[in-house]
């Protein structure tokens, strides 16, 4: 697929709509995370020039790619945005591979604050969206997982939608992904994908990955991309793993398994129109009786 596939806009579309006839070419890494930060990020700048290698237009990273998983570890792998190693790294690897670059997520610092922070870098390497988890992920399911992301890390307070190339892209990280009310207000706004950094665990990743990812692109009728690190079961934390893409009819379209790999698809922007239109729920819906609004 040649770049300029995703500037040709589908006749059926008027310009400026987010429908192209062709898509662009996403890749979903499921990298290791380890101890060593530099290591993570180097790793990370390696899968973002193999990606471009295959073809990609787009790269996303996992939640928390260049730091272990877990609030002890927040405060000292945190770095300022856009200035710390990570992002000035994120920047500089997409410019060099001239793509877009999903990053994943990063224990942010800012002033006396901590966040779980996405930053978006496009193909010359200027930062155009950051976004901060906004639901924390404060969880207690007895004997199984107790997590409270809240002892050590601020909410973000807005939903955040880029652009790329005309395309709205919409995003939230992991725990985000249970709230129907963001996905949904960001689907209004236009978007065609949503993209989740996550990373979730081994107790709600069997019962909910999927179900969730499914649930958000079928009641959105839009394309969800979960992007989680791969299983170490040796972490403190151990990811679920089991990237995946799904389409807007709620299939399943790719998924990985635990072990590290890219999954590389082309998405095409048009199947949100067709299945839209196939099942109008977005005209019906009884905005009388109840509706969703964004308030920041
Ligand atoms: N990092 C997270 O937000 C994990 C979310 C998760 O595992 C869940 O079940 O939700």
């Amino acid at each position: 697929m040649s770049d300029t596939s995703i500037d040709a806009v589908h006749p059926r579309f008027a310009k400026n709509t987010m429908f192209y006839n062709k898509g662009f070419r996403i890749a979903l890494v499921q990298m290791t995370v380890g101890m060593d930060k530099s290591k993570n990020v180097a790793q990370a700048v390696k899968e973002i020039h193999k990606a471009k290698e295959g073809g990609a237009h787009i790269v996303a990273l996992p939640e928390c790619f260049n730091s272990p998983y877990g609030t002890k570890y927040f405060n000292e792998y945190a770095e300022e945005v856009p200035c710390g190693e990570t992002s000035l790294a994120l920047s500089k690897a997409a410019a060099e591979a001239q793509v877009f670059v999903v990053g994943g997520t990063v224990p942010e610092r800012f002033g006396n604050k901590l966040y779980n922070t996405c930053t978006v870098w496009d193909n010359k390497g200027t930062l155009i969206a950051q976004h901060r988890k906004v639901h924390l992920f404060d969880i207690d399911i007895p004997n199984k997982i107790t997590f409270k992301e809240s002892e050590v890390l601020s909410p973000g307070d807005k939903l955040t939608v880029f652009e790329f190339n005309g395309a709205k892209i919409g995003l939230g990280i992991c725990y985000d992904l249970r709230f129907a009310e963001m996905a949904h207000i960001m689907a209004k706004e236009g978007c065609g994908l949503l993209i989740y950094p996550g990373a979730f665990n081994m107790t709600t990743g069997p019962k909910h990955w999927e179900l969730l990812g499914r649930g958000r692109a079928t009641d959105q009728q839009l394309w969800v991309a979960l992007v989680s690190p791969a299983r170490d079961t040796t972490a403190g934390y151990v990811a679920w793993g089991h990237s995946t893409l799904v389409d807007p009819w709620g299939e399943v379209v790719a998924k990985l398994d635990e072990k590290p790999g890219t999954l590389i698809y082309d998405i095409d922007l048009s199947i949100v129109e067709e299945v839209r239109s196939s099942i109008p729920i977005r005209l019906q819906r009884r905005t009388d009786i109840y509706d969703t609004v964004r308030k920041n």
